[in-house]
Parts: C-alpha cells; sequence; structure tokens
C-alpha cells in the first residue's frame, strides 16, 4: 500500500492554466506508477490548508509520511503549513512521519520550485526514467514530482528538510488585537519588498506574470523605511553571522550595537528560509544555497540596505537623497544577474562599483531571526510580508521573526 496523497489544486494561481497542467501531466503520471491519490480543488482563499486538515485527520496513524502535492505556487505551500501549525486550531495534526510535498511551478513567482530547481538543472536519467511519455519541454517542470515517483516506485527519491520562519507580533496596548502568529516558508520582509508585495497585489488583473513586482518596485522605489532592527543569534548557542564580501564568506559578529542592531533608515529589509531566489531569475539571497546552513542549523538569511552607509550623505544631503532610488535599483537589478549585488560597494564619493574597499551596498547575515520596531510616525514602515501575506504591525508594537526550531524535518519537499 502507498503511502496517503492529497492533490490540491489552486485554480487561481500563476496564469490560473494549474488545473489543466494537473489533469494533462501530473494525475496521468500517478496513474501509470499505480499511486492512489485524493484530488481537491481550492474554492477560495485559505481552502488549501483546510483541505490538508481534512485530509490529514482522515489518515490513519502509522500510514507513513503524508506527501501533498501543491498545484499552486508557492502561497499554496504558505497556506497549508499554516492551516497545520496554527496555534489556535486543533493540535497534533502534523502526522509523526512529516509531511512531504510535491511542488510544481503553477505560481506566478514560484520561489520554491525555482530555488530547489534553478532554471539551468538538467532533468536526470533517473528522472527521465519515471517521467513516463511527458515531453520533454514539461520535465523541467515535474522535477519535484519524479523525486516522489522515484521514491514510490523502490527508487531513491530524495526529500529536503523545509526550514519554517514565524513571525509574531507585539502591542503596548494590553486591549489591542494582535495579528496572529504567521509562518513563512520562503520570505518575511519588511521596506521595499513588504511595499512592493502590497502594491502588486492590487495589480493582479492588469500584469498577471511578474511583470507586475517590476511595476509595484518603480512606485515604491523612493521611499525609506523608519525603524529599528535587531538580529537574532543562531539557534543552538550560535551567533549572528555577517558575509564578508572580501573575503566570500560569513563571519561571527558580536552582539550588541553596530554588530546586530541597527537604529536606521532602511530601504530594504527582507529575510528568506529555503530559497536564494523569490523568482527564477530574481537571486535576492545567492549564499542560502551556494553557502548553506549544516542541516542541523536551520537558519534565514537576511538582506538589507541601509542608505546612510553611502559616502554621498556625508557630502550634500539633497543630491544624495535624490541618486539613492538609482542606488537601490541597481542592486535590484543585480540580484537579477545571479546574485551580483551582494558584491556590489561604494567607491569615495558614493558611486557604485563593482569591487572595491568600500562599504558594501547591500549587507548580508546568517542568523535565527530578527525583530523590526517601526517608528511610530512611519505607517510604511508597519507592513511585513509573510510569503506574500500583508500583516500590518500594531502601533507603537513590533514584529518577531525566528526560524521555527521544533519543526526540524516535519516538512520536507521531494528534491
Ligand atoms: N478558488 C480560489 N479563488 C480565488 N483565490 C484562490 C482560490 N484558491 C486559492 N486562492 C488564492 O490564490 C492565491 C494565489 O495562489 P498561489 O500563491 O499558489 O499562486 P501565485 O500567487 O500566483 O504564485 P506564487 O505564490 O508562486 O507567486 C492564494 O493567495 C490563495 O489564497
Amino acid at each position: 500500500m502507498s503511502s496517503p496523497v492529497l492533490v490540491i489544486s489552486n485554480p487561481a494561481s500563476g496564469d490560473r492554466t494549474g488545473p489543466q497542467f494537473l489533469s494533462t501531466h501530473v494525475l496521468p503520471l500517478l496513474g501509470v506508477h499505480a499511486i492512489s491519490y485524493i484530488l481537491k480543488q481550492t474554492e477560495a482563499p485559505n481552502h488549501a490548508g483546510e483541505l490538508a486538515l481534512d485530509f490529514l485527520s482522515s489518515v490513519q496513524s502509522g500510514s507513513g509520511p503524508v506527501t501533498i502535492i501543491a498545484g499552486g505556487g508557492d502561497g499554496t505551500l504558505h497556506e497549508v503549513v499554516n492551516a497545520l501549525l496554527k496555534p489556535s486550531g486543533p493540535g497534533g495534526k502534523v502526522p509523526a512521519e512529516g509531511v512531504r510535498f510535491v511542488i510544481l511551478p503553477l505560481g506566478t513567482a514560484n520561489a520554491l520550485y525555482s530555488s530547489f530547481f534553478p532554471p539551468s538543472t538538467a532533468v536526470s536519467p533517473e528522472a527521465d526514467k519515471v517521467l513516463t511519455s511527458v515531453t520533454d519541454d514539461v520535465k523541467p517542470k515535474l522535477l519535484s514530482l519524479a523525486e516522489f515517483l522515484r521514491s514510490s516506485t523502490g527508487g531513491k527519491g530524495h526529500h529536503q528538510r523545509l526550514t519554517l520562519a514565524e513571525t509574531s507580533f507585539t502591542s503596548p496596548s494590553a486591549n489591542a488585537k494582535l495579528p496572529e502568529p504567521i509562518i513563512s516558508a520562503v520570505v518575511t520582509s519588511t521596506s521595499l519588498h513588504a511595499a512592493i508585495l502590497d502594491t502588486a497585489e492590487a495589480l493582479r488583473d492588469e500584469f498577471p506574470g511578474v511583470e507586475r513586482f517590476k511595476e509595484a518596485a518603480k512606485r515604491n522605489m523612493e521611499k525609506w523605511y523608519e525603524a529599528q532592527a535587531r538580529l537574532l543569534p543562531l539557534p543552538g548557542g550560535g551567533k549572528v553571522q555577517k558575509y564578508d564580501a572580501g573575503k566570500r564568506e560569513f563571519a561571527d559578529v558580536e552582539e550588541g550595537e553596530e554588530g546586530t542592531v541597527f537604529d536606521e533608515p532602511f530601504a530594504y529589509f527582507l529575510s528568506t528560509v529555503n530559497v536564494d531566489r523569490l523568482e527564477p531569475a530574481f537571486r535576492i539571497a545567492p549564499l542560502s544555497r551556494s553557502h548553506p546552513s549544516p542541516e542541523s542549523v536551520p537558519a534565514m538569511d537576511v538582506v538589507f540596505i541601509r542608505p546612510r552607509r553611502d559616502p554621498a550623505f556625508t557630502k550634500d544631503l539633497t543630491a544624495a537623497r535624490a541618486g539613492f532610488p538609482g542606488k537601490a535599483m541597481r542592486a535590484m537589478m543585480a540580484a537579477y544577474q545571479d546574485g551580483k549585488h551582494i558584491g556590489l560597494r561604494y567607491d569615495g564619493e558614493g558611486e557604485v562599483v563593482d569591487e572595491g574597499e568600500g562599504n558594501t551596498l547591500v549587507e548580508y547575515f546568517r542568523c535565527g531571526g530578527w525583530e523590526w520596531t517601526p517608528e511610530s510616525v512611519d505607517k510604511s514602515a508597519h507592513l511585513v510580508c509573510a510569503d506574500g501575506t500583508i500583516i500590518t504591525i500594531p502601533d507603537g508594537g513590533k514584529a518577531v521573526c525566528k526560524v521555527v526550531a521544533s519543526t526540524n524535518g516535519q516538512f520536507s519537499v521531494w528534491a
């Protein structure tokens, strides 16, 4: 008997062709390999989580790990993980043997799929063998499914741990209604990225593809975000680590002012788990894959831009302020060039150069989490984006995002 399999089809994700892709390519392969499954289609936002909960409550204990084939984008997997870990819901929902996801690039950004399977990934002979009668152009989209099929047909399919991050919110007022904690499997951000996601959602009909993120970026590029950020050490007694672009390695930094606390305007502030890119070509956290944290240490990568590191601000403030959006845009464009933004530096005048001895434009850390306390007056600094969901930090409060050490191994991706 094969272990339980749920296929979730999200008809709203990406260009809305997911259900057709599933019925043309995925379900026939499950049939060929004699894998029984339950197919469910989402009918509204958050329904994917409910479908997963219903399915798991019908699974008998001892049935083995559950596989969920997420027929959508990153948001579909995000909803499932949040439903299963929701503190206010019924407990004990994640089976002891864990939940393994088959991911498919059926969303808009497909950060998880393109990070586990970067665009250059070749179809291995082993994967090819199980993708019976699939045309060559479709095989690159079925690489996670192939790992699952290999394992269910007696081969050695691989699955990799998913690291999760949880963001909780505080308020100085005891009576305030706090946003519920939220889990991210991809990205948690504030500043420009959160503003982009907030704006992009409203552009979904006008720009159905990834262009909507570029359009939203243009509309938000000039803003700065006033906040205090504090980085939290790696779990298990580790420290915060900072990337040294000269030596091309991480080094421990000491706790306290300068090293881990930043009282600043920020232009950009973003953390990732599991992914080095947020869409196939936008490699914003390249070290997450090129210099991975050891399996035993769940970690997040944090990338931020503090405009005041620009030497131009020691001269004409107005000119420096006017010139900064172009520099932030340069960093974003370099992220599209295989993550080159992490090497960009300022020269003595504040011009952005590819190499040298000056301050890096982008700062890159590996750590266990962060706290973000926005200045009360800056409303736009109160937005937090967790895998695309936008949450507003209560007035006077803060957001605290931490890697979730306790789910180690409970969730994984066939990859
Ligand atoms: N039947 C439905 N009708 C409307 N919205 C739905 C339905 N089912 C799911 N949704 C919503 O669709 C949204 C988009 O799904 P998903 O995140 O998978 O795709 P995407 O945003 O296009 O891709 P990505 O997250 O990779 O950029 C989710 O926020 C989900 O809540």
